[in-house]
Formats: structure tokens, C-alpha cells, sequence
């Protein structure tokens, strides 16, 4: 587990009110925790994910951008998911009523400049991110540019507790397409359902209304402005090789993301700004 001291190099804010409690970093603005009142983590993350937190933490919600994976296509990038899931953001609000609490970071170009793949876009870059935790969780990310138009791949990489991954059902996404990263990034037509067996790695061009049924209880999400759906599991070769995972952690979790990625990646003019959102909610099955 984390020591005190690695928590709070990490930025670790929790929070509690009468619908849920909370927890997210400064590092990367990564929401680590949401647990309804009544439920279990909706959330997962890695047993000794905070474990030399200068790493990947490996659960909650990361924020993948300006790019996301290894970048778009024709776009070769020097370290996966972006720039700002490896800095700390500046917590700029922090207000708590009785159903819900409102966290607001923020981070600007200067902040990220010191990272490799920072110089290709403008320095005047600025993102923001707000996250309510209350009955549902609603995060909401923008970025922007005063001088500059520039490309933007993003997405929320949400990884959520299911109890077993062979009981899970993930729906939403028939009648789309998807690329199949185990595949050599192939183009397949998404079956009526998805369920997990093993290592899954595939980018769908569905916006990504999806719900995770478990053995208990629907995790439903509800995203704004986005194009792209992701969905990964490491599988247990894969969570050998990840920093911070044990054994058979690969069971009891699975990334469904939303942004815009790749082709479907947004255009910023200068002067203007776009907002990724993402309201997430549960509810026992049955
Ligand atoms: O950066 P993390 O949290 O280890 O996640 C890595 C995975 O993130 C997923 O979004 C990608 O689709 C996978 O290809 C990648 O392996």
C-alpha cells in the first residue's frame, strides 16, 4: 500500500457526503474512487497502483490527452495517453453541499512543457476538470487554446470494479464498428453483446451510451461530445506486465472509455475550447 507521504506527493483528496464518497488525485486530476451510498466501488484501481506514484496509476478515471495511445495514425508520439495524466493539477474549487461535492483542476501548457511531445502543440494550451460526485458521477474536461487551432485526441480512461469478469455484459454498441487492437488493428462489425475472456483491446466508433451489467448491478454511462468508445482488458499475460497488478486483478475489472480519437479526434480553433463529459450511474440489477 501507499505510504502517507506518496498520497500526499500524489495530491489525495477525499471526500464524503449523504449520496457517496469520493477520492481523486492531483496527479493526472484522476476521480480513484466513487461509491454510492449503499454500493461498492464503481471504480477500480490496481492493488499497489499508488505504489511509487510517479508512474501509470492503473484504475479510477485517468484523462488521456492532447493524444491518446500512441497517437492518431500518422502522428508518432513519445509516451502513451497524452500529457496530463503525468503532471499535478491545480485543485482550483472544492465545495461540498449536502448531496454533492465539486472538485475543478486545472492545468496549462506550461505545466506540460517539460514533457516530450509538448512542443507539437500550441504553449497557450489550457485544460480544466470538474468532477461531481453525488448520486451519479459527472466529470467534465475542456480544453482550449487562445492563439492556436490544434487536434485533439482525448477520452476518459474509466476503469471499473465488476465482480467477475466472465459474468459481465457490456451493451450499446451493436450495429457499430471497431478496430481490434489483438487483431492488427482491424475493422469488425461489433457483435449485439460484448463479453470479456481475455485480452481485449478494440476502439469502437460508437459514442459510447454503454451499460456494464454484473452479477449485481448496472453501471450505465451517459457521455456528452463524444465519438469514440474504447474498451480493454489486459487479460492475464498483459497484467504481468503492468506496473503495480496482481495476479488475477484482470478479473475484477474492465475499461470502457469515451473521447474522440483517431479520425474521430476534434478540431480546436483558436480562441475556442471542447468539453468531454461523462455522467456515470448504478443501479442494482433486478
Ligand atoms: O495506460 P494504461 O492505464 O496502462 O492503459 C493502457 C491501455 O490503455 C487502453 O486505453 C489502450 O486501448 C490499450 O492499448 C493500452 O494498453
Amino acid at each position: 500500500m501507499p505510504t502517507p507521504d506518496e498520497l500526499a506527493t500524489a495530491g489525495l483528496r477525499t471526500t464524503v457526503n449523504s449520496t457517496c464518497r469520493g477520492a481523486a488525485l492531483d496527479l493526472g486530476a484522476t476521480v480513484t474512487s466513487w461509491q454510492p451510498r449503499g454500493q461498492r466501488d464503481v471504480l477500480f484501481v490496481s492493488r499497489e497502483a499508488l505504489v511509487g506514484i510517479d508512474d501509470e496509476v492503473h484504475g479510477g478515471i485517468p484523462i488521456c490527452a492532447p493524444w491518446f495511445g500512441r497517437g492518431r495514425d500518422d502522428v508518432d508520439v513519445p509516451r502513451p495517453h497524452g500529457l496530463v495524466r503525468w503532471v499535478p493539477w491545480r485543485l482550483v474549487e472544492d465545495t461540498t453541499s449536502d448531496a454533492a461535492t465539486t472538485l475543478v483542476w486545472e492545468c496549462s501548457g506550461d505545466e506540460v512543457a517539460h514533457l516530450p511531445g509538448a512542443d507539437a502543440y500550441p504553449s497557450d494550451i489550457w485544460f480544466r476538470h470538474e468532477a461531481q460526485f453525488g448520486e451519479t458521477l459527472h466529470l467534465s474536461f475542456t480544453t482550449g487554446s487562445p492563439s492556436t487551432s490544434f487536434v485533439l485526441d482525448e477520452a476518459f480512461h474509466c476503469y471499473f470494479a465488476v465482480s467477475h469478469i466472465s459474468d459481465v455484459v457490456i451493451d450499446g454498441l451493436a450495429g457499430t464498428r471497431y478496430r481490434d487492437y489483438t487483431d492488427g488493428a482491424a475493422w469488425h462489425d461489433a457483435d449485439d453483446v460484448l463479453r470479456i475472456h481475455g485480452h481485449t483491446d478494440r476502439i469502437y466508433d460508437a459514442p459510447g451510451n454503454v451499460t456494464i451489467t454484473d452479477d449485481d448491478r448496472i453501471i450505465a454511462l451517459t457521455p456528452g461530445d463524444a465519438a469514440s468508445t474504447i474498451v480493454w482488458n489486459p487479460g492475464p499475460d498483459g497484467a504481468r506486465s503492468l506496473t503495480g497488478w496482481a495476479g488475477e486483478e484482470w478479473t475484477q475489472m474492465v475499461c470502457v472509455e469515451v473521447g474522440n480519437v483517431q479520425h474521430r479526434a476534434v478540431t480546436v480553433p483558436a480562441g475556442g475550447s471542447h468539453t468531454l463529459s461523462l455522467d456515470v450511474a448504478v443501479r442494482p440489477l433486478g
